[in-house]
């Protein structure tokens, strides 16, 4: 991130908490120098405070971007804090889930460039995924630099259109917290089997990060990677028939919570 657009003119970023500080740490370890970083948040962490980018002070001049991580409900108290940036150079990029681009271009003009963007907490180690889609005022160049931002942090991939974003949210943004429990649900299941708790943890939490890994670093199709651990009528085998059932399986569990993660996506558009 050295000899970027974004390490000369800066980036400022407003609201830095879980989702502002995981990119934050990320983008940091990547090289983006503490001093072209601008950060607004009214009770720093500690960890914002041992920093050394511009904290709370006068807004930059011309940063390249000013990247929005309040909580939906806080945006428009938030947002007038930076209209002195909008319709300029500066790119805004809003994390938010469920503000649509039409809210921030009535809060900041329409000629101002706005990307919306879903990223999630694995990017404070670099291993995250942002989906984005701008608005009619973001060229090629604007969706690049957004890119540049996002990729130090993971992956990035651009939507065809803004209404993919609610499914998004369901699916990327709040999936690290379904796979969190996923540690916790096996993790509880291994001690009711009767394995001490420290065990426990340690073989859920290396089984689920090393099965992902294996399916992302390969590629293979995760039902061949499954197929792949079942043995003809072994222990796989008689664990998946109660995981898979059609009636009570996580197929059908996993269906009803990024629909209900979706939908409040939907209803945050609404009141947020
Ligand atoms: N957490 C996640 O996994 C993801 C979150 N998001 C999105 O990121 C955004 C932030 O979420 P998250 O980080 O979880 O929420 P947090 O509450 O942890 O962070 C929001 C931060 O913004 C601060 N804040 C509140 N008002 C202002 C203001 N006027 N100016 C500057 N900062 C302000 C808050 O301070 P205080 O707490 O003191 O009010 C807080 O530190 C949300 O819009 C969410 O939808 C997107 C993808 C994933
Ligand atoms: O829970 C939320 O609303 C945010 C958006 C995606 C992940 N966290």
């Amino acid at each position: 991130m050295q000899d970027t657009d974004i390490a000369r003119r800066g980036l400022l970023l407003l609201g830095c908490g879980r989702m502002g500080s995981a990119m934050l740490e990320g983008w940091l370890s990547r090289g983006l120098p503490a001093e072209a970083v601008w950060a607004l948040d009214p009770h720093p962490s500690d960890w914002l405070q041992a920093q050394d980018v511009h904290l709370d002070g006068d807004l930059p001049v011309d940063p390249a971007i000013a990247l929005v991580a309040v909580k939906p409900q806080m945006m428009r108290d938030a947002l007038p804090t930076l209209t002195t940036l909008a319709g300029g150079r500066t790119l805004f990029v809003s994390v938010a889930a469920g503000i649509s681009i039409a809210t921030f271009e009535a809060l900041l003009g329409r000629q101002t460039p706005i990307v919306r963007a879903m990223p999630n907490t694995p990017a404070a180690i670099g291993r995250g995924i942002t989906a984005l889609v701008g608005n009619d005022q973001t060229t090629e160049m604007h969706m690049q630099q957004a890119e540049l931002l996002l990729s130090a942090v993971g992956e990035t991939v651009r939507l065809d259109t803004e209404d993919q974003m609610d499914a998004v949210t369901g699916t990327s943004g709040s999936g690290p917290a379904y796979v969190f429990h996923m540690i916790e649900a096996l993790a509880a299941a291994a001690e009711a089997e009767g394995l001490p708790s420290e065990l426990a943890l340690r073989l859920a939490r290396a089984t689920v990060a090393g099965a992902g890994a294996l399916a992302q670093e390969t590629g293979t199709d995760p039902a061949e990677l499954r197929r792949n651990v079942t043995s003809p009528n072994g222990t796989t085998q008689a664990g998946l028939d109660v995981l898979m059932d059609e009636e009570t399986g996580l197929r059908r569990l996993m269906h009803d919570t990024v629909a209900a993660a979706a939908r409040r996506s939907r209803e945050l558009g609404r009141d947020g």
